[in-house]
């Protein structure tokens, strides 16, 4: 009797000979397969219309029709069912053309019970295999097609492999995209999440990216967060990356309503200058007026640029940024408004200006506060016409470009002093925006550490878990002259410093611990932790003001105000 649970199953005896079957029935039954019988391929049929099996033993002989038409049809019919061929005389060839065609084994008449059994049992196993494969492969189907997220896999040539049902829903992918470079589809957003998808290819690591606006052309409120990890087969050989799209719209619509939202577009804080801040980008999208930013540096002017760009219906069309300091006044004139050929020597050849590149959309002109009182009245001129003239061509060229224009000096004052002309001034500040320095909203600062955190785990390829409940206290505590920027650099330096799995003090920058020590002192005044800090970066470095801003996450010309501010004193000029 077969004792084995697992090989169980309901057999078909195909054969016309009675004896045959008979004995067939008997010994199998014996064991506790539940069998049935047929004669001839007719009445075979018939049973498995009727019926479901696990095993097929048929001869190769029935009558008319032959064992390999039985076959043939249950093929078609079913792929899992194993068939054993009885073949009467030994006749290899029909035999191993019916294992061609797909049957599992064969036997020869005179049929030994042992044998029988034997190969019954192993079918059977197989059959349970096949089933339990096909069960698991079937489920996971079901999960894959029922998740919300969004799945879409790659080959390691982005070749789309895969993508279910919810991905279809949030990227707007079609049936026929399988098969697609994934670079190559025409999709209706911003693509940013195949940079992600890039990245895991090439690093073979999973990365991820918190809620990100997809810029989608016909839900350009949709927000998704990602995550990418690469596909290793059971050798470990990678063979691709799957990506992970959890639409957040909803939850961004929520926390929106209740003035909670923790990032918007690349901005992150969640405190209620912040709130305040996404709603008057929001406000602000939607109408062409110039705009200017004010803000110390490194407190995300460039970021709030994009994000104005980006939440309006501008953000077709080109954000063309400038550093209106980092140029000379002769090449920001060319760079800005262009030239035509031999206008000047250099010029080999005519060149687009960006007032131009960015036409239809936005050009954001940072440092706006460092330009020259010529170019100040040229860029009067383009307000006022809206219309650009390139160096060498007196002929105007219509430009319809919004200005954002942002600078971390006090324009005011460089007005009353007569640096910046009062007329290009109101044009600019036709609406001001004034960002807060990090001080301002310290309750931001744990979720731009987290933010951080993830962002350089995934540059440096770490897996940093947090910083510890001290640490943290001290960079809230800390003043952040260089504002998110110097924090960002400070998370970096964290990352650099320690291989523990969570931070402590001693992992942070030297002058947040300097700030720390200094405060705990009684007489302590708010602007010490200031001055402290960058006293301290200017003796770390010697003096070296471009090595001093850089470790504070400062520019040069802020960290020269802060030192006038502060009155220190190089101990180097002093002598
Ligand atoms: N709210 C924020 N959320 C996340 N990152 C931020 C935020 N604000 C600034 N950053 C980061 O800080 C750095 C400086 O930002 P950004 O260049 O926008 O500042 P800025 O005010 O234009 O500085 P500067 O006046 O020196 O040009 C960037 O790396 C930016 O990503």
């Amino acid at each position: 009797m077969n004792t084995d649970v697992e090989v169980s199953g309901r057999i078909l005896v195909v054969d016309d000979e009675k004896c045959l079957r008979f004995s067939f029935e008997r010994f199998l039954s014996a064991e506790g397969y539940r069998v049935s019988t047929a004669a001839d391929f007719e009445e075979a049929l018939g049973q498995l219309r009727n019926g479901k099996f696990d095993l097929i033993f048929s001869d190769i002989v029935l009558g008319g029709h032959s064992g390999i038409e039985l076959l043939r049809i249950l093929r078609e019919r079913d792929q899992n069912t194993p068939v054993i061929m009885v073949t009467g005389f030994p006749n290899v060839e029909t035999a191993s053309e019916a294992v061609r065609l797909g049957a599992y084994d064969y036997i020869s008449k005179p049929v030994v019970k042992k044998d029988l059994l034997q190969v019954a049992r192993s079918a059977l196993k197989y059959k349970r295999a096949i089933d339990r494969e096909s069960e698991t492969r079937t489920n996971l189907a079901a999960i894959f097609e029922s998740v919300r997220d969004g799945l879409v896999s790659v080959d390691c040539s982005e070749v789309v492999t895969d993508f279910n049902g919810a991905a279809r829903k949030i990227c707007g992918l079609a049936e026929d995209d399988r098969g697609e470079k994934i670079g190559s589809l025409a999709m209706l957003c911003s693509g940013r999440c195949r940079e992600l998808l890039d990245r895991t290819l090439e690093q073979r690591r999973p990365l991820t990216l918190e809620r990100m606006t997809c810029e989608h052309l016909e839900r350009p409120e949709q927000v998704v967060s990602l995550s990418t990890a690469p596909l290793q087969n059971r050798d470990g050989d990678f063979f691709g990356a799957v990506m992970v799209i959890r639409d957040e719209t909803r939850l961004n619509d929520l926390e929106r309503s209740l003035n909670q939202r923790q990032s918007f577009h690349r901005m992150i804080g969640q405190g209620r200058r912040m709130q305040e801040l996404y709603g008057f980008i929001e406000n602000l999208a939607q109408v062409p007026s110039t705009v200017l930013i004010l803000g110390e540096s490194g407190t995300g002017k460039e970021l709030v640029a994009e994000a104005l760009h980006l939440s309006g219906t501008r953000k077709k069309r080109p954000l063309v940024k400038v550093n209106c300091a980092a140029l000379s006044d002769t090449l920001l004139e060319s760079e800005l408004f262009g030239h035509v050929k031999g206008s000047f020597t250099g010029a080999i050849k005519d060149h687009v200006g960006r007032f131009q590149r960015a036409d239809g959309g936005t050009i954001f002109l940072d440092e706006i506060g460092d330009i020259s009182p010529r170019m100040q009245l040229r860029l009067l001129r383009v307000l006022q016409e809206k219309e650009v003239e390139r160096i060498g061509d007196a002929t105007p060229i219509k430009v319809d470009v919004r200005i954002v224009a942002a600078t971390n000096q006090d324009l005011e004052e460089k007005v009353r002093r007569g640096e910046f002309r009062q007329d290009l001034y109101y044009r600019l500040k036709v609406i001001t925006m004034q960002l807060p320095a990090l001080r301002e909203r310290k309750e931001d600062i744990p979720c731009l550490v987290d933010h951080f955190i993830r962002h350089y785990n995934q540059e440096l390829g770490r897996n940093l878990q947090g910083v510890s409940a001290e640490a943290l206290q001290a960079l809230q505590n800390y003043d952040w002259p260089g504002n998110v920027r110097q924090l960002e650099h400070a998370v970096e330096h964290i990352l650099i410093h320690c291989m523990e799995p969570v931070a402590t003090l001693h992992h942070l920058p030297q002058e947040v611990l300097q700030a720390r020590l200094s405060t705990s002192k009684p007489d302590g005044e708010p602007e010490n932790d200031e001055r402290q800090a960058i006293l301290a970066a200017l003796r770390k470095t010697d003096w070296n003001k471009a090595k001093a801003a850089r470790l504070l996450g400062i520019d040069r010309k802020t960290l020269y105000r802060k030192i006038e501010k502060f009155q220190l004193l190089d101990p180097g000029e002093v002598a």
